[in-house]
């Protein structure tokens, strides 16, 4: 991560299908935060990444799917104590509809109103209840 007052920017792909949501447990990577909490497909952006690009990116590469970005619906910065993050989350579906994530990649699809009951990172906490329609968005 980098200093302290710059932002690490990430894109994350809320890739939804049938009301459902693609998410895993974080692995146990040495050196990566937050191991075990639940996640949606993402990471950081390559130097002079877009985010969308990121995010497309890493939903392929954690994932095993190519998806269609539809739109942005949130940027939330948020400070860990690993460093501070600006999150890009994109609505986001399969390029095919009948597709399904590697087998090894550990991503489900889980139903949009069990998101707020699982541990996801701090930040995600907005984003859970909007897609579980508790709020709406904005
Ligand atoms: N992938 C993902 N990251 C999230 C979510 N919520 C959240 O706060 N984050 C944070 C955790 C990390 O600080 C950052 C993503 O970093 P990462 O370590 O997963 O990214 P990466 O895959 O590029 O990591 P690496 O290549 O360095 O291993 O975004 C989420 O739902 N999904």
């Amino acid at each position: 991560m980098r200093g302290p007052t710059e932002a690490t920017r990430v894109g994350i792909g809320l890739v939804r299908r049938d009301g459902r949501y693609l998410i895993r447990r974080r692995p146990p990577i040495p050196g990566s935060p937050m191991p075990g909490l639940w996640e949606f497909p993402g990471g950081k952006c390559e130097p002079g990444e877009p985010p969308e690009l990121a995010a497309r990116r890493e939903c392929l590469e954690e994932t095993g799917l190519v998806v269609e970005i539809s739109r942005k619906r949130r940027l939330i910065t948020h400070r860990y104590p690993h460093g501070l993050v600006e999150l890009h989350y994109f609505d986001a579906r399969p390029a095919d509809p009948s597709s399904e994530p590697a087998p090894d990649s550990g991503f489900l699809w889980v139903p949009a109103g069990t998101l707020p009951g699982l541990t996801f990172p701090e930040a995600n906490a907005p984003i859970l209840a909007e897609l579980a329609g508790s709020v709406p968005s904005p």
